[in-house]
């Protein structure tokens, strides 16, 4: 098998380097083209990956096509690469918005396509990812791309109209949580911390009461309960956070995201 990254950007590089770090595939089997100079080459340099020519190249040599190019690209680049899409190859997508009829539309009738939103912590196999398949994708070829994303994290299998929900939630909610972690390190330092520690203790906090919710299986509500005394420091800092819109900024936040991603449906 192999497959074919087309963009080697911030996500088609973490996806690539983060399968090749869990061996899912070979440096031999991947190919990589990116029109920005020194993309590609930088990666096969680094990861032994071998670099296409062009996409059209690419699609001929893959099994598998990745685009992780921008979403407003990705018409452009199947319009490219169409008369090379035999009934065996299979698109994969990660573009934000950019529906499989969208995608069908501008390939030979049975192309099969699946759409994934993966995340960027895939790159050290912690990823979160949503998949949904197209109507001429196998429950084999479904398979095959969970596995490949399984071997970068977590995954999902969806329908396609709730993949708006994924980009919004795990999609782009890395950089959420890199803001947490800036806000909460910023204010500890405040209050006497010094920067590094501060850092580290805010990271360590988030990765801890990330695996406190995996590992224990209760709900987030019973395990802020444990942390909450009566009349101690949490429940000042909980009701200063409700006052100050935390559960509701996050809401929109997330509503913002999901609802950019179907704005960017409507305008491909
Ligand atoms: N970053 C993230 O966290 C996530 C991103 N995604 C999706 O992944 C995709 C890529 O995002 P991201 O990696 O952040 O973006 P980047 O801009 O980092 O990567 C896209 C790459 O594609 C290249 N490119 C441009 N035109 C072509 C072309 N014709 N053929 C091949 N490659 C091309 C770009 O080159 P140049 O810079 O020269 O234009 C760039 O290097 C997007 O569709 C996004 O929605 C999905 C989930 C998470
Ligand atoms: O910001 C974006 O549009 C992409 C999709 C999800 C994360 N990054």
């Amino acid at each position: 098998m192999t497959i074919g990254f087309i963009g080697c950007g911030r996500m088609g590089s973490a996806l690539l380097e983060g399968a090749l770090n869990a061996k899912m595939v070979q440096a031999s089997e991947v190919w990589g083209y990116d029109p920005f100079p020194g993309a590609a080459e930088a990666l096969s340099e680094r990861l032994g990956i071998q670099v296409a020519q062009d996409n059209r190249d690419l699609a001929a040599q893959s099994d598998l096509i990745l685009l992780a190019c921008k979403p407003y690209q990705v018409v452009e680049i199947l319009q490219e690469i169409k008369d090379l899409l035999t009934e065996d190859k299979l698109i994969l997508s990660i573009a934000a918005g950019i529906t499989i009829p969208t995608m069908q539309s501008q390939c030979p009738d049975k192309t099969k396509i699946i759409r994934i939103m993966p995340n960027t912590p895939s790159l050290i196999t912690q990823g979160a990812s949503g998949i949904a398949a197209g109507a001429h994708a196998t429950e084999q070829d479904l398979a095959q791309a969970c596995k490949i994303m399984k071997s970068v994290g977590l995954v999902e299998v969806v329908d396609e109209d709730q993949l708006d929900a994924v980009t919004s939630l795990s999609g782009s909610g890395p950089a959420y949580i890199y803001t947490l972690i800036e806000s909460l390190a910023g204010q500890a330092q405040q209050e006497g911390l010094s920067a590094d520690a501060a850092l580290r203790l805010a990271t360590q906090t988030v990765i801890g009461a990330g695996k406190m919710v995996e590992a224990t299986g209760m709900s987030p509500a019973e395990l802020r309960n444990q942390v909450t005394s009566p009349g101690g420091t949490t429940l000042a800092g909980l009701e200063a956070l409700s006052a100050n819109g935390f559960e509701s900024s996050i809401k929109a936040g997330v509503h913002a995201a999901a609802e950019r991603s179907r704005e960017i449906a409507r305008e491909s």
